[in-house]
């Protein structure tokens, strides 16, 4: 019988599941090094937020097939080691929506009344009426930053409260920020308007410490902070500071840096100004029942021979199809995830064209992995192929899928067209012979590129010397040039360069290359 290791308090529905296949070992508590040396007996490991599974104990987790988030973030899991091992990581995308919104609301109104210092005050034998005169939320702005699962909720929920809603994230369409009764507004703007601003966005390179003392320097001297998503995503030192001297009127946090919050934290010593809870955004019976039932299914699926339906780093297809289809989802997925960083992020058309013997194959699941890979950027890990179609649609992306069976440039190819905030962009690409994946065409110009992770592609005149300034502008960057591909239509006109980088491009950098003669654009690209 197989064995499942669950590291954190998991409602016993789940266990339950769980127990129908697998023996379960409930063991909570353990260090990293006792992890390290009991994983190895195990097939599936099923935790929440409390187990930090590192790339140490993936290594050591010979028999692992599966590791099961009770939740949404999988922050907390190596997922590309896990990937490269095989194992495949689950989550539950929505079992605890309502719970989070809802934490997120109960902290705004907290935070606004005062409610624990005042309940502890009274507890203490006073009665200190005046020292807690707190402010409305009625007819308040509030900014929602990440208008995804929970900040929609917040949006239904901030509206009939008769709240004004302001939204920003650069992935959801005007329209469905319309629906929803908020204005999508760029950041600044948010910051400076906002009474109440509220987090619910994923901690990525581009989230971390978006609230540092900057932000906070925009903000109203009486806006209040909520952020019930990730910790790290503000500058906690900056936010004491803030808070102390009286720059902004409030914070409620469920979320922190360092969980538990560590002993000489500033933000323990502030007083009513801040209110913190210990990561309780999912802590409601009914999202721990929905979110154990929801991966313990998946975890009992999976050790069946199964296919998970809310696997961050697989495909939820059945083996047959998937194996058939693999190279061309792989291409899907990369070309969209190219094309989404060439439209800019706002994008609301992808035209997915199968051609040559592409075309006569069954296209749904391509067009999804295209999908899955435009919205990467926006959703990490929690887009996958189950549902990146209703992504997509929730955020008012329009799918246009084509074929042309006449298009044979190579055997088979895919066209991807993206219309987003920096204009239509296309991009194709193909399978070689060898099975190695192609970019065989950038804005109509035709190239010939392996993608690789960190790529730079310009837009310039043709004209002499410009890729040698390019690549001595690099090399004085000490970034290295893996290979390099230009793609005009006529002589000395308009030309596409595209070039794979083994290392990230230095900040700055981009700044420099727009000042080269002749460059009328460039971007640079992760994959
Ligand atoms: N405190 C708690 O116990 C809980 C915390 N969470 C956390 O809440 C967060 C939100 O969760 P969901 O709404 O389910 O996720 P979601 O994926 O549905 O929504 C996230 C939204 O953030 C947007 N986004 C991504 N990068 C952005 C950026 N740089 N700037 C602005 N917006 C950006 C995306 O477009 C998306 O709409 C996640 O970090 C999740 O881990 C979720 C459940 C419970
Ligand atoms: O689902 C999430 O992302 C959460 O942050 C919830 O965390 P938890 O399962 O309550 O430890």
């Amino acid at each position: 019988m197989p064995k499942v290791l669950v590291s954190d308090s998991i409602d016993q529905a789940g266990i339950d599941i769980l127990s129908q296949v697998a023996q379960v070992d409930v063991q909570i508590g353990l260090s990293p090094q006792e992890l390290i040396n009991i994983i190895p007996e195990y097939d599936a490991w099923m935790i929440r937020s409390g187990t930090r599974i590192t790339k140490e104990m993936i290594a050591a987790g010979d028999r692992l097939k599966i590791i099961g988030r009770a939740g949404v973030g999988v922050d907390n899991v190596d997922v590309p080691e896990a990937t490269r091992k095989g194992i495949v990581v689950v989550n539950s995308p929505e079992g605890n929506t309502i719970a989070a919104a809802e934490h997120a609301l109960a902290m705004m109104l907290a935070l606004s009344r005062y409610v624990p210092d005042a309940n502890t005050s009274v507890k203490n034998g006073l009665w200190e009426r005046k020292k807690f005169v707190g402010a409305e939320i009625y007819k308040k702005t509030l900014g929602i930053v990440g208008l995804g699962k929970i900040g929609s909720h917040v949006a239904s929920i901030a509206k009939a409260m008769g709240m004004k809603m302001l939204a920003y994230d650069p992935f959801i369409s005007i329209e469905r920020a319309d629906q929803l009764g908020c204005r999508l507004v760029d950041l600044d703007l948010l910051f400076r308007e906002a009474d109440y601003i509220t987090l619910h966005i994923p901690k990525t390179k581009e989230t971390a410490n978006l609230i540092n003392a900057e932000a906070i320097g925009k903000m109203k001297p009486t806006a209040r902070i909520i952020n019930c998503s990730r910790g790290g995503i503000i500058d906690e030192v900056a936010l004491a500071t803030a808070l102390k001297e009286g720059r902004i009127a409030g914070a409620a946090l469920d979320v922190f840096d360092n969980e538990p919050l560590e002993e000489g934290s500033p933000l323990r010593e502030l007083g009513k100004e801040i209110v913190l809870t210990p990561h309780l955004g999912a802590s409601t019976t009914e999202a721990q029942v929905n979110v154990a039932i929801d991966v313990a299914e998946q975890i009992r699926d999976v050790l069946l021979g199964l296919p998970a339906r809310s696997a961050v780093n697989i495909p939820g297809l059945y083996p047959d199809a998937l194996e058939k289809l693999r190279p061309y989802l792989e291409l899907a997925e990369t070309l969209g995830n190219l094309v989404s960083q060439l439209a800019g992020g706002r994008v609301e058309l992808l035209n997915v064209r199968l051609q040559g013997d592409l075309a006569n194959n069954e296209s749904q699941a391509v067009v999804v992995a295209a999908l899955k890979g435009l919205l990467s950027q926006a959703l990490r890990e929690r887009v996958n192929y189950v549902n990146a179609s209703i992504e997509a649609k929730e955020r008012g992306i329009r799918v246009i899928e084509t074929r042309d069976a006449s298009i044979r440039d190579y055997a088979g190819s895919l066209h991807l067209e993206a219309k987003g905030s920096l204009g239509q962009h296309t991009v194709t690409g193909a399978i070689l012979g060898d099975g190695e994946i192609r970019i065989t065409d950038v804005d109509e110009f035709p190239v010939n590129v392996a993608p690789t992770h960190y790529m730079l592609l310009t837009r310039h005149r043709d004209m002499p010397g410009i890729i040698g300034k390019i690549g001595s502008l690099l090399g004085s960057f000490n970034v290295n040039i893996a290979s390099m591909q230009v793609g005009r239509k006529i002589v000395r006109g308009d030309a596409v360069m595209v070039l794979s980088l083994d290392d990230p491009l230095p900040e700055g950098i981009l700044a420099e290359i727009m000042k080269v003669s002749g460059i009328r654009d460039a971007c640079t690209v992760t994959l």
